[in-house]
């Protein structure tokens, strides 16, 4: 009999203002990715995503075992344009399934960071919730609080992870690193507690989003202004250009009506919850 695995897999908005590199949260849409044992390899998608081994589930599949005669079948709700853990759900999900047809349990996480470079996007894909990545492949993970929700702004324009990541300095001013370390324990804070007043304050960033703001003008501007639509505030999702709009949920339909007005001409404006489940696999027959 073939064998079958299905693996579901979160969509996640990394370093959350100024947790580079190290805060992330799970949202709510999914790459869905169905590996199927046909005795032949082949990639079925409507995504613009490479079709053959270059692609990044099989390129993670094959980190624990060839993909000769397997099928990967690919359905994906995350936006491809930057910014909202594309690629370390994609990784994610190939490893997921090798690690589950073989019986391998293997070390995903560490290996999903090896492929993706960073760490906080695949905790968020893997584990959901929010994220705290720390030193040595350490991750604390937390609810997102009751009432949390984003609101997702995507431009037409993509940024690629590498590109953004180029763009930043080799060393930073102490004074924005300081500043950056007091945001990210108010804003841990916050999301702990649920205080929206904390979660408010510890948005700000200085050590990437301005090194990158060349990237992403529109994103940039967007995120100084959120505040004045009725927002907690806003943040970079990830590398960019998909803005975070946070807000408390009797917020955001209002905020969502002027985000609409402000924001026409943009590819998509999303509500999507923060997500507590993580990767998700079940065997098919
Ligand atoms: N389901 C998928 N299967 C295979 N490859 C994918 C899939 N989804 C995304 N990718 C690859 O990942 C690339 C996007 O990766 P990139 O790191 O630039 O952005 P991201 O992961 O969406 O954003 P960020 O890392 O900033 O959150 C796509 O161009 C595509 O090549
Ligand atoms: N922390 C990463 C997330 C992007 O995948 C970055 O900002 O480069």
């Amino acid at each position: 009999m073939e064998r079958r695995r299905i693996v579901r897999v979160p969509a996640s908005s990394a370093n959350l203002g100024p947790g580079f590199d190290v805060l992330a949260a799970a949202l709510a849409l999914h790459v869905e990715v169905e590996v199927v044992e046909t005795g032949r390899f082949a990639v079925e998608t409507d995504l613009d995503i490479a079709r053959d081994r270059r692609n990044l589930c099989v390129r993670a599949f094959e980190r624990l075992h060839p993909s000769d005669r397997f099928t990967f079948r690919i359905r994906s709700q995350i936006p491809l344009s930057g910014g909202l853990g594309s690629s370390a759900a994609a990784i994610v999900a190939g490893l997921v399934a090798a690690d589950h047809l073989f019986e391998l349990d293997a070390d995903v996480f560490g290996l999903a960071c090896e492929v993706e470079g960073h760490p906080d996007n695949v905790a968020a894909a893997l584990y959901g919730g929010v994220v705290v990545c720390g030193a040595g492949g350490a991750v604390a993970r937390v609810d997102p609080p009751t009432g949390l929700e984003g609101l997702l702004v995507v431009p037409h324009t993509a940024v690629r992870t590498a590109q953004a990541r180029a763009a930043l300095p080799a060393e930073v001013p102490l004074a924005d690193a300081v500043h950056n370390v007091a945001c990210t324990a108010l804003l841990t804070l916050g999301l702990a507690r649920g205080d929206w007043d904390l979660v408010g304050r510890g948005l700000d960033d200085r050590l990437h989003e301005p090194y990158r703001a060349h990237l992403y003008p529109r994103s940039a501007e967007l995120v100084r202004d959120a505040r004045s639509l009725g927002a907690l505030g806003a943040t970079i999702s990830g590398a960019g250009p998909t803005v975070l709009v946070w807000t408390h949920y009797e917020q955001t339909a209002a905020v969502a009506e002027r985000l609409r007005e402000r924001t026409a001409g943009w590819a998509q404006l999303l509500r999507v919850p923060f997500e507590t489940q993580g990767a998700d696999v079940r065997a098919l027959v």
